[in-house]
């Protein structure tokens, strides 16, 4: 297990830097597998690597996309993380990705669960696992104390989970055993503030700092 951080001079290079390393990555997959999935987050940091990714010259109608975590609102409201997607992944030549947007419209998150699992399994282990970080430690929709992290931290978890009760809308998640089976996983935190809660979460109990769950094989991409 190696945790991996590396430090770029400015969030550009970080940006150039990750999505080639992504892009790396699926097209080994792809000299030697019909399929790749990648699996990212949503969030306010991402949209750089998706900009330069999105332009990478792979075979794109191999590789499958899909969010770490959807909040529960139509794909047009501002905090959609599939809107970011389709703004600045899922275009150019990332265009002829297939998608799986985790939002299918019902009216509770609960209700997509069994849909949205056998839709994700086939599609594992995921080829490349990109995740992000709030400076509260959570990653995806697993939230520190949360009930619902508790379950999607349990081994037997199903491949994604409803979270409620939170202070905005409803989310759905990927739970832990989908995530961490990951074949490559990076981290992209941006500031002194997520570097310092990623320094505590490593003293910390998962339930207490979810990205803690993560901290095996991973690179952790950072830049201020
Ligand atoms: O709510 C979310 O937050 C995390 C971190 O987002 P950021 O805005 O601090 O970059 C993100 O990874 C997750 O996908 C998103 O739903």
């Amino acid at each position: 297990m190696t945790l991996e951080f590396i430090e770029y001079p400015d969030r550009e290079m970080l940006g150039l830097s990750l999505a080639n390393k992504i892009a790396g990555q699926l097209a080994q997959q792809l000299r030697t597998a019909e399929h790749a999935s990648l699996c990212v987050p949503g969030g306010t940091t991402p949209a750089p690597v998706f900009d330069t990714l999105s332009g990478s010259d792979l075979d794109w109608s191999k590789v499958t996309v899909f969010l770490n975590d959807e909040r529960w609102v139509d794909g047009e409201h501002t905090r959609s993380n599939s809107r970011l997607l389709r703004r600045h992944l899922l275009t150019g030549k990332a265009a002829a990705a297939s998608y799986i947007d985790l939002y299918t419209g019902d009216a509770r998150p609960e209700d997509a669960v069994p849909a949205l699992s056998a839709a994700i399994e086939p599609l594992l282990p995921i080829t490349v696992l990109f995740l992000g970080m709030g400076v509260d430690m959570h990653t995806a929709s697993l939230f520190p104390q949360a009930p619902e992290t508790v379950a999607a931290l349990a081994p037997d978890a199903p491949a994604v989970i409803a979270v409620n009760n939170l202070k905005d809308e409803p989310r759905i998640t990927l739970t832990a055993p989908v995530l961490q089976k990951a074949i490559h996983t990076h981290l992209m935190i941006t500031g002194a503030d997520k570097r310092d809660a990623l320094e505590r979460a490593q003293t910390l109990d998962p339930k207490a700092a979810p990205i803690r769950a993560f901290l095996g094989d991973i690179t952790v991409h950072w830049a201020e």
